[in-house]
């Protein structure tokens, strides 16, 4: 068993010391009591020494050999694996998750951190590209030019509620960004601040073993929203990543723009992943369908951002059959504990808005609950009161999902027009249905940064080839993706070298290829 323990301090350059800026305290949203443990609050000096030192170790660290920095991964991998029932349990408690949510998740984050200690291993993040001289080309010689990418610099970490490992302190942002060659800062999320600190040390013990600089991992607890937006505005930092609200990625995204150099901020925020219900599937097997969607919809008490929010669908018999399948599954639903009870109370906020809208009719709900306990629910509305208050767009964040009924299918891509960008899209589709579904896909393809036939998008499995991202509001920049390994290009930078000496050559673009990295020779893959 680890000897890391919760002491409700901040991790600031290889020191744990207590804040003296307020605390941060939290409840157990499964019963309510109160969690032991206080989380002192870091000051404006502790954030200002935290990012200096990321600065300082930022010149170091990004250039630690691939071997170095791959081992430093892993280590993280396993000091948080060796954490086991002491961070399982305190993690349930804090998250009200169930324990087989949390251990697979636990799981996740080991194995996130393993994929990108490969990804370092590998080198082609690199983005070797070398174009070599041409003395003789007429009428101007070209010079040698040669590309290699570079970390953007100490990254600011904003982790999510709903995902207290995978998406948190050392989920797949900082992975990513200690990949990159990047320091990262976290501001704790004070939902799971004892979770936070545990995997915190084992992040800073692991920058001892490796014998790091100390300002490569930081920690800051913060009872309010001072401490994480002076982080965003500090000069040090290059860049941001972020999972939560739409509200609280654009207040970052306006501190980082108002900068005097702006940063990026790569925020996963808002989406109600539309389910699209082709006419075949819905005519063939809507009960099917509608009961799958339902379990898709409770799972984890709806708390994902890839959440089936909205479900479209031409009116007639099959829908019938949809929405009954639904209901059959969702009012066997039992309440279930919400993260926290800011959280809940702004579901209940969302449901009652629906129930109370005039256009909207309540379809099936689930058990009710006490206390942080939500109660899952189904709406209906038509596409033409869809259509015209686009309040209905916006997500609601848990168990809950409108299904919008539209005459006919020209009415069904008339909504899909007026939707916002999106983290998922499914179809349901039968061969039957695939003209219809060949015809919508180049709009898709604008709208969502995930595309899904006869699924949901509920549970994004952590690859090479996964896509965690989409147009805004979806995301604040959907050119990549927030999970898996195509994250660590949010956190590089091509610099090109021109005419370089190979003596002035960083390795990874010299001839003879020390690092045995594949590149690209002029336009070629090698
Ligand atoms: N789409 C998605 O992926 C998710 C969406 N949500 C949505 O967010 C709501 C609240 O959940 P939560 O996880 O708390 O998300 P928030 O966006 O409220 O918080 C995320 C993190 O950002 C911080 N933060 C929030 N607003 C600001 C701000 N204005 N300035 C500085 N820092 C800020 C929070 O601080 P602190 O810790 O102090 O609260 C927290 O660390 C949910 O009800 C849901 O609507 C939640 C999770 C995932
Ligand atoms: O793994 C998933 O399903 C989604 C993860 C996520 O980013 C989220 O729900 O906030």
């Amino acid at each position: 068993m680890s000897s890391i323990e919760v002491k409700g301090e901040n991790l600031i350059g290889g020191f744990s010391r207590r804040g003296l800026n307020g605390v941060v305290r939290v409840n157990n949203p499964s019963s309510g009591e109160l969690l032991p443990g206080e989380f002192g609050g870091a000051s404006e000096q502790d954030l200002e020494e935290a990012a200096n030192l990321a600065a300082e170790a930022f010149t170091t660290y990004r250039e630690t050999s691939l071997e170095r920095r791959a081992k430093f991964l892993k280590l993280i991998a396993q000091n948080i694996a060796e954490l086991d029932d002491k961070l399982i349990e305190r993690c349930i408690a804090e998250s009200g998750l169930p324990r087989a949510r949390v251990e697979g998740e636990c799981a996740r984050t080991v194995y996130q951190l393993q994929l990108f200690a490969d990804v370092v291993s590998e080198g082609s993040f690199l983005g070797v590209r070398i174009d070599p001289s041409m003395p003789d080309r007429k009428p101007l010689p070209r010079p040698d030019i040669r590309t290699r990418n570079i970390a953007l610099g100490p990254v600011a970490v904003f982790g999510a509620s709903n995902f207290p490992l995978a998406v948190s302190v050392a989920g797949n942002d900082t992975a990513s960004a200690l990949a990159a060659g990047c320091p990262v800062v976290v501001k704790a999320h004070s939902a799971h601040p004892g979770t936070s600190e545990l995997v915190g040390r084992a992040i800073q013990k692991a920058v001892e073993v490796c014998d790091l600089p100390p300002g490569v991992f930081a920690l800051l607890f913060d009872p309010g929203y001072a401490i994480g937006q002076s982080l965003v505005a500090h000069e040090a930092i290059a860049a941001v990543g972020f999972t939560g609200s739409r509200a609280g990625g654009e207040a970052l995204m306006k501190i980082a723009a108002a900068r005097k150099r702006p940063i990026p901020v790569f925020a996963e925020m808002s989406a109600v992943n539309p389910v699209i219900i082709f006419p075949n599937a819905l005519a063939t097997r809507g009960a099917t369908i509608g009961r799958a969607f339902a379990s898709a919809l409770t799972l984890g008490v709806g708390q994902f951002c890839t959440n089936p929010g909205l479900v479209v669908a031409v009116e007639g018999k099959g829908l019938s059959e949809f929405l009954s399948g639904a209901s059959e599954t969702l009012s066997t639903t039992s309440p279930a504990p919400m993260l926290t009870s800011g959280i809940h109370s702004a579901y209940c906020k969302g449901v009652d808005r629906l129930r109370s809208h005039q256009a909207v009719r309540l379809v099936a709900e689930g058990a009710a609950g006490n206390g942080a306990f939500a109660r899952a629910a189904l709406f209906k509305t038509t596409a033409e009161a869809f259509l015209f208050d686009r309040g209905l767009q916006d997500e609601i964040f848990g168990p809950v999902s409108l299904v919008v009924a539209a005459k006919d299918w020209a009415e069904v891509k008339r909504v899909l027009q007026s939707l916002e960008g999106q983290l998922t899209t499914a179809l349901h589709v039968d061969p039957v249905d695939y003209d219809r579904a060949r015809d919508l896909l180049s709009h898709l393809e604008t709208l969502a940064g995930r595309l899904i036939i006869n699924g949901f998008g509920t549970g994004v499995e952590v690859g090479h080839a996964i896509v965690h991202g989409g147009p805004y509001p979806a995301t604040s920049d959907g050119r990549t993706s927030s999970i898996g390994s195509l994250a660590i290009e949010r956190f590089l930078r091509p610099v090109a070298y021109q005419d370089f000496p190979v003596e002035l050559q960083p390795q990874a673009i010299q001839n003879d290829n020390p690092l045995k990295l594949k590149s690209r020779q002029n336009g070629f893959l090698s």
